[in-house]
């Protein structure tokens, strides 16, 4: 555990009286009038939080000037406020421990609701910090008797395995708790696991919070290897991308209509993209996915990507598009970067080419002088190999990582400073999720870069892009030699 100061915190207040009484809520200690703050593991949101109750604008902490740039914050109440009516205590505890201490907008709009019991529909920005609201509502209703009582659903095993890490990281306690407040057991029900081990571990323990891929899922429904009769909470992560892009609609709709009811559940979407929202609200009710006094709880409406994003194009003939990549890279010395690159068509495995993800890999391999790994992620990989990139990914360190859309959606990559688009992407929604794989700490003002590496021929479709996300793109002009 962190510890600092207050006096090493604040030298630039000039408002900061170390007299004021604190609430005893905080964590504080007050000693011979120097103030000592244990700090979990993120200083800066711990640092938010104690200017926001102190009611002073900016700290400085070590070479860091942290500032609230929104007088909005100052005075908000932080997550434990929100929460505490509603939460277990040792819930709260390992949340402030993570760092999640003051509230996102999204988490301080949606969580009053979704502690009331109504259904929801969370569209918010990339990065906005959606799953720790669903999550505080399930470890709400969540008892530990033996049945499961809540389920997330998300696409991709990838978002799958992240969403139950956050789970269990909130979940766990290295106090032996007692009854009502023993940590809860979450299952992960992922594409590329093994269905038996999941029914024997059904059987022996059942868990109280099941995170699942569609199909895995509806495998077990179908086999009857578990009901959905004690399910309370019904989460469904990326909800445009598996009812509009997704081959599991089929399966979805199932799970919503067939296998449960929503007048038994409570049932939440989340997206940062809910193309034709209003249409979307009025099929969740007409086809009794949620009940009919559903809530849609849409932040920032008229900003769909987050504003510290910097989007640039550079255009140039096909050809040249892996040394422009690779001169792009040099010139912004990315801390790390995710190279999106398009699926190969089912034409071009057809004819025997090579997937245009190996051709970058093997070109970085032999011309990138830099000091990042270069990993690799895409669909066609098995599940194994998918996993260690991704655990490769998240050990930090630097790291260039080609990738298919398989990544775009979802995971979440704290220290991603630059994204490229080597290929454009098929939609708009596409851009914003690829775009929002950087830019993931809510409380802090750095800005991050998005570059699209373009044939003249496809201006127009980034420019349709601008228009339908509302953003400018700058056109970098390439460096002559
Ligand atoms: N209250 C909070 N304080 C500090 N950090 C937070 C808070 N809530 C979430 N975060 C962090 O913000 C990042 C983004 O959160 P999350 O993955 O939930 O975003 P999201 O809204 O689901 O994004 P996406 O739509 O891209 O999936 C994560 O690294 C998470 O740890």
């Amino acid at each position: 555990m962190d510890t600092f100061s207050a006096a090493q915190l604040l030298p630039l207040s000039p408002v900061i009286s170390f007299d004021k009484p604190i609430p005893s809520c905080l964590p504080f200690h007050s000693q011979n009038r120097c103030l000592r703050f244990f700090c979990p593991t993120n200083r800066n949101n711990s640092a938010i939080y104690l200017i926001s109750k102190l009611r002073i604008s900016h700290a400085v902490l070590g070479n860091s000037y942290i500032t609230h740039e929104s007088n909005d914050v100052v005075g908000n109440p932080t997550l434990r406020e929100i929460c505490r009516a509603h939460v277990p205590e040792h819930i709260l505890d390992r949340m402030e421990e993570i760092g999640y201490v003051m509230p996102t907008d999204v988490q301080q709009q949606a969580l009053p609701t979704l502690f009331s019991g109504r259904d929801c529909i969370l569209h918010a920005q990339t990065g906005s910090g959606k799953t720790l609201a669903y999550l505080l509502l399930i470890y709400s209703v969540i008892k530990t008797t033996k049945s499961v009582q809540a389920i997330v659903v998300v696409p991709t095993r990838e978002l799958g395995m992240q969403v139950t890490k956050v789970a269990r990281m909130l979940a766990a306690n290295p106090v032996e708790l007692q009854g009502e407040q023993k940590s809860c057991t979450i299952m992960a029900l992922l594409d590329g696991g093994t269905l038996r081990r999941h029914k024997s571990w059904l059987k022996a323990e059942p868990p109280q919070l099941v995170v699942a891929t569609v199909g895995s899922l509806c495998q077990m429904l179908e086999r009857q290897m578990f009901k959905l009769e004690s399910v309370r909470v019904l989460v469904v992560d990326e909800v445009d991308f598996i009812f509009y892009s997704s081959k599991q609609v089929s399966s979805l709709r199932k799970l919503l209509m067939s296998y449960s009811s929503c007048n038994n559940r409570q049932t939440v979407f989340a997206s940062a993209s809910i193309p034709q929202h209003r249409r979307f609200v009025h099929d969740c009710v007409q086809q009794k996915w949620t009940k009919r006094d559903v809530v849609h709880i849409h932040v920032s409406p008229v900003v769909p990507m987050p504003s510290r994003l910097h989007h640039r194009y550079i255009v140039c003939h096909k050809k040249r598009k892996q040394e422009t990549l690779l001169s792009l890279i040099h010139s912004d010395a990315p801390e790390s970067a995710i190279i999106f690159v398009a699926e190969q068509s089912e034409k071009s495995k057809k004819m025997g080419n090579a997937p245009s993800t190996t051709l970058l890999i093997d070109f970085l391999k032999t011309s990138y002088q830099g000091s990042l790994d270069i990993l690799l992620l895409e669909e066609d990989m098995n599940f194994n190999s998918r996993a260690s990139s991704l655990l490769e990914v998240k050990k930090g360190g630097g790291y260039l990582l080609v990738a298919t859309d398989i990544a775009a959606r979802g995971v979440d990559l704290p220290e991603m400073s630059h994204i490229y688009n080597f290929d454009l992407p098929k939609t708009a929604v596409d851009y914003l999720h690829r775009a929002g794989r950087t830019c993931r700490k809510p409380f802090s003002n750095v800005k991050y870069t998005v570059s699209s590496i373009i044939a003249p021929e496809e201006r127009f479709v980034l420019q349709k892009y601008e228009n339908e996300l509302m953003f400018n793109c700058e056109e970098l002009i390439p460096q002559t030699a």
